[in-house]
């Protein structure tokens, strides 16, 4: 469907929002009512950011690799994904992934909440908002967000496809790509304690955090990775997977935005429990002579206000 003819502005703010992975690309069963195309200081997103309504509450929708999936992982902007979607007033946000597991147990079609990352990206892609001359380090211990991961899980049972699981907690190895992984690699992900592995989980969530949003992946497994006795990942399998499981995906989504537009406005939603900790971690490292006025106008996109009592 194309998206030139949508309404380019939308007025209210909107504070929940869906990241589509591969072969989640639009929102099956929603109708648009805005297509937006705002500019960061971090340049465009990936792609238009779609305002849908879900039981009267704006949502944002984005596609990660865009409209047509041409952003390879490393290729995502997105820095300018996450300050766009903040700068639309977004508080929290459920993004989704296709996964390979590296668990006999994690079934191609189950989903998995994850609640640890091991970070095997290789530096090159851009991961943080506070640097050139604003320094700041946020703590990321707990890389998802708990209140976000118990309402996901209580919408298990809106799936109804047979035999599938929804696994909570476990850890996300975001491997660089674009190539898989070797065998040995894989093994040793699993040796390390590795419950799926992507390439897309970082640095989207460290961005997320330093933007003091609630974040939140569910990945959906779509293959064995190559450690397995059964045939190595490529990406008709992947595919094959992801269009295998667009029903459960959707009943999910939908249980996930009912609890989710219930609570637009509560201080859940708005993130009240993120709010500072970023904010905090950048006003006091570096004195106001090291400060770049560039890089303080990048962080004032995302902070307004932020100077004003410094
Ligand atoms: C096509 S397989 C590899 C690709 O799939 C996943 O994408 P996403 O996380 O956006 O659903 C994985 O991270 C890779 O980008
Ligand atoms: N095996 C795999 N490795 C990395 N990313 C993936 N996305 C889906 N399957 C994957």
């Amino acid at each position: 469907m194309s998206t030139d003819s949508l309404p380019n502005t939308f007025s209210r703010p909107v504070h929940i929002a869906v990241i589509g992975g591969t072969g989640l690309g639009k929102l099956a069963g929603y109708t648009p009512v805005a297509a937006l195309h705002p500019t960061t200081p971090w340049g465009a997103p990936s792609s238009p950011i779609l305002i849908l309504e879900h039981a009267g509450v704006p949502i944002a929708f984005l596609a990660r690799h865009g409209l047509h999936h041409q952003h390879a992982p490393h290729e995502v902007p997105a820095r300018a994904n996450i300050a766009a979607l903040r700068s639309l007033g977004v508080r929290t946000i459920i993004a989704f992934s296709a996964v390979g597991s590296l668990r006999e147990e994690i079934k191609p079609m189950d989903f998995v909440v994850p609640d640890q990352i091991i970070d095997r990206t290789k530096g090159i892609r851009p991961f943080t908002f506070f640097e050139g001359g604003v320094v700041g380090h946020i703590g990321f211990a707990d890389p998802f967000d708990a209140g976000l991961a118990a309402i996901v899980q209580r919408c298990a049972a809106a799936m109804r496809g047979d035999g599938v699981v929804l696994h909570q907690g476990g850890t996300v190895v975001c491997m660089e790509g674009p190539q898989f992984s070797t065998r040995a690699e894989s093994n040793m992900y699993r040796a390390w304690g590795g419950s799926v592995i992507n390439m897309s989980a970082l640095p989207e969530a460290k961005l997320a955090r330093e933007a003091e949003l609630a974040y939140q992946m569910i990945c959906m497994a779509t293959d064995y990775d190559c450690w397995h006795d059964t045939a190595d990942v490529d990406v008709a399998m992947v595919m094959k997977y992801m269009a295998a499981n667009g029903e459960n995906a959707k009943h999910l989504v939908g249980a996930v935005l009912d609890e989710l537009c219930k609570q637009d406005n509560s201080d859940s939603v708005l993130a009240k429990h993120w709010e500072g900790s970023a904010q905090g971690a950048v006003k006091f490292m570096t004195k106001p002579e090291g400060r770049d006025p560039e890089a303080m106008k990048r962080v004032e996109f995302l902070f307004p206000g932020f100077w004003e009592e410094s």
